[in-house]
């Protein structure tokens, strides 16, 4: 199945502006791209990255195979269709060309594993469904769209709106529910799912970038060397 990954290149994650600057955005934004790709693959799937800008020319950040330190970017080796657009019409844009299903993974998922994604592939098996796993929040962490009329609407509370959306074309829902799949990176305590869960090049990352876990009487946060 064709996955799509949308990702904002440039100015990505700026809810995680209080601890991390833009060039670290930038890179941390790639090391959780790179992890969805590898589960993706690893499920058997075509990623597609549907980008803001191209990944091989980063206007700042240094691109480093090697990635040493906390502005480095990964290498992203996948196929890239750049569209500039908004996040919905880019999505949109390849819904409407597409014959066959599509799903739609968000690049900000590094808990992803084969697993989840197969979970999220064979779900919504009737050949006009729609499967949607839920963001915490209210968002869209992932989808597959079977029915031809179906569009993507996000932000605000875009699970609510998709199940909506999907209820108005007549297309049958199942949501997805999956940890690992709900856990999107938007704020600095939702890196504790990454230090806690993540096995990859994002958790990587913010070991190296000298990222903790910060335990206090309350819920665990996370503190920074
Ligand atoms: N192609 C494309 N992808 C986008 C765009 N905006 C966000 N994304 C991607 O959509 C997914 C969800 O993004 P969000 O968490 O809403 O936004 P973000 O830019 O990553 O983070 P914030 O700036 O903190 O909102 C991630 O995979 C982003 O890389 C866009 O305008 N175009
Ligand atoms: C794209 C958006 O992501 P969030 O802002 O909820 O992380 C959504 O899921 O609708």
């Amino acid at each position: 199945m064709r996955v799509v990954v949308p990702f904002a290149t440039e100015q990505p994650k700026t809810r995680l502006s209080d601890v991390l600057s833009p060039d670290e955005r930038r890179a941390f934004a790639r090391a959780m791209l790179s992890d969805v790709l590898t589960a993706v693959r690893a499920a058997g799937h075509d990623p597609l990255v549907v980008a803001t800008a191209p990944l091989d020319e980063p206007t700042t950040g240094r691109l480093d195979a090697d990635a040493s330190d906390a502005t480095s970017l990964v290498q992203i080796d996948a196929s890239v269709r750049v569209d500039d657009s908004p996040l919905s019409t880019a999505v949109n844009a390849t819904l409407a060309a597409a014959v066959d299903p599509v799903a739609v993974v968000m690049s900000d998922l590094p808990l992803a594993t084969p697993e989840s994604i197969r979970r999220l592939t064979t779900a919504g098996d009737s050949s006009e469904g729609v499967a949607v796993a839920p963001g915490r929040g209210g968002g869209t962490n992932a989808l597959v769209v079977r029915h031809l009329d179906f569009r993507v609407d996000y932000h605000g509370v875009s699970f609510r709106d998709h199940l909506r959306a999907a209820e108005a074309v007549g297309a049958p829902v199942e949501v997805v529910d999956s940890f690992r799949l709900s856990t999107d990176v938007d704020e600095a305590d939702d890196l504790v799912e990454v230090l806690l869960h993540g096995d990859g090049v994002a958790r990587d990352w913010l070991v190296d970038a000298g990222f903790d876990l910060r335990v206090n009487d309350g819920r665990v946060g996370v503190r920074r060397e």
